[in-house]
């Protein structure tokens, strides 16, 4: 499998702060990948980077095989790269179609506008919440909006911050396999996630990031059995 994003000897500093530290990371195209690690570990900075958010202080970052790390953020997303953030970007005094239409609208128009709403509605269950204001709908079902108006456009790599924060393990478990069916359609997905049975129903592998640095990378089962993990992340103590 070729790698669609290959990360090298990434280094970012806010003053005296180390956000990224020599991080190598690659993501095979079509795979489902969870970034874990404790707050303040350097996860939603990866990200950003990636974007085009921040800029590195140095090392290289491949989409495709192209370097982006000196493209702007709209190049990058251009290109095929979508995000979700764990802060809603939803508009809630905005209906559910209205939001889509604002999220697909550099992008799409006319029938083909009308045809991927149609498509995304029912992708995320949200077809009888047509007309309803996004402030009114249920959490989870904000989130699977957000997923939506990120998907539309048919990105090749996904990043979701945190993407079940705050939903029940009903919503959860649907939306792992909302995650399934969008790899299914050749999403790459990348995705921060704190839930570790979450990460497990989802991921085929797993990197930690720790001050900054690729911690450990592996299978979910190589990453819990892992000692130095369950230390600095899941809280087990040596004593
Ligand atoms: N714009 C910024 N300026 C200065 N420091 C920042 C900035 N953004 C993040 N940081 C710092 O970088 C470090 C990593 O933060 P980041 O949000 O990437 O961690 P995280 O792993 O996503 O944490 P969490 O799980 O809590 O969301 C933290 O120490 C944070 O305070």
């Amino acid at each position: 499998m070729s790698d669609i994003l290959v990360v090298e000897k990434l280094n970012k500093r806010f003053g005296g702060v180390v956000v990224a530290k020599d991080i190598d990371f690659r993501l095979p195209a079509g795979s489902i990948h969870c970034l874990i690690g404790p707050n303040g570990a350097g996860k939603s900075t990866f990200f950003r980077l990636i974007l085009g958010e921040h800029l590195p202080d140095s090392g290289s970052i491949r989409y495709n095989n192209e370097e982006i790390n000196r493209l702007r953020a709209f190049q990058r997303i251009r290109r095929g790269i979508s995000v979700k953030f764990q802060v809603p970007g939803i508009f809630k005094a905005l209906s559910v179609r209205q939001n889509l239409a604002v999220a697909f609208q550099h992008h799409l128009h006319g029938h083909t506008l009308n045809a991927t709403i149609h498509r995304v509605l029912e992708f995320t269950g949200l077809t009888e919440e047509v007309s309803t204001p996004a402030g009114n709908l249920a959490h989870g079902q904000q989130q699977w909006l957000e997923i939506g108006m990120a998907v539309g456009v048919e990105p090749s790599l996904l990043l979701l911050d945190e993407p079940t924060a705050g939903m029940s393990p009903d919503e959860t478990k649907k939306t792992g396999e909302m995650l399934h069916e969008l790899n299914r359609q050749d999403i790459t997905i990348l995705a921060v996630e704190h839930d570790m049975s979450f990460v497990e129903q989802i991921a085929d592998a797993v990197t930690v990031l720790h001050l900054g640095s690729v911690f450990a990378a592996g299978t979910i089962k190589e990453i819990v059995n892992h000692p130095g993990v369950q230390q600095i992340y899941l809280g087990v103590s040596d004593d």
